[in-house]
């Protein structure tokens, strides 16, 4: 199945003090999804923000809201998030005892559900979850910070991911997160991701060059 790539910038890399403008912008700009990290300091070295932010910011956009939950244990916070108008909602399996009991959750909820890998979890570990996820996040950093580098051998576990779906022939979308740019973002869609998240690169320059920058990343 072939997807459009799609761009889901991450607002980590947005000024946090104008960060309704800011949504609003990469919305204007021609984002498709929009990425919000949550991180509690605990699972990930670094905090972020919580459900209170996702409402505040909903009326913002009417594009679907990507959140990446990096806390623990992340089950009790599952039904907050949609309340406050996640539509995709992402969880790592090392967040939590049961990782299909929360896919399961996630899904009940009305929303879509996907799984993250960290950086040094392998692509086995969706053996038995791949026919109930709907997006499987590659992260090509280790989580709790914007900036980093890519990490090259992530293309290899891509790779290995975009066999399985193919295989499973399930609507599933691969995204991959950290260290996207003009340089990692084809290389990403070639080893077979179709959703890239992007904050540093799609943030860098100011309001003026997010749409310069979403429709580069994008191949355009
Ligand atoms: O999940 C994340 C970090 O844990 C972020 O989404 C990711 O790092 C994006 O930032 P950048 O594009 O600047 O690498
Ligand atoms: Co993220």
């Amino acid at each position: 199945m072939t997807h459009p790539i799609l761009i889901s910038p991450s607002i980590l890399s947005a000024d946090f003090a104008r960060l309704g403008e800011e949504v609003r912008a990469i919305d204007e700009a021609g984002c498709d999804w929009i990425h919000i990290d949550v991180m509690d300091g605990h699972f990930v070295p670094n905090i972020t923000i919580g459900p209170a932010v996702v409402k505040a910011l909903r009326p913002h956009s009417q594009k679907p809201f990507d959140v990446h939950l990096m806390i623990s244990p992340v089950d009790p916070y599952l039904d907050a998030f949609v309340q406050a108008g996640a539509d995709i909602i992402t969880v790592h399996p090392e967040a939590g005892p049961h990782i299909h009991r929360t896919v399961q959750h996630i899904k009940s909820l009305g929303v879509k559900a996907g799984v993250v890998l960290n950086p040094g979890t392998p692509a086995k570990m969706l053996d038995y979850l791949i026919d109930d996820v709907d997006l499987i996040l590659v992260m090509s950093v280790n989580p709790g910070f914007g900036g980093q580098s890519f990490i090259e051998n992530q293309l290899r576990k891509i790779e290995a991911i975009r066999k399985m779906i193919d295989k499973s022939g399930r609507d599933i979308r691969l995204q991959v997160d950290g260290g996207i740019d003009l340089n990692t973002a084809p290389r990403a869609i070639a080893a077979g991701a179709d959703v890239l998240v992007a904050g540093t690169a799609t943030f860098r320059g100011g309001q003026s060059t997010y749409a310069d920058n979403i429709r580069q990343l994008r191949g355009g």
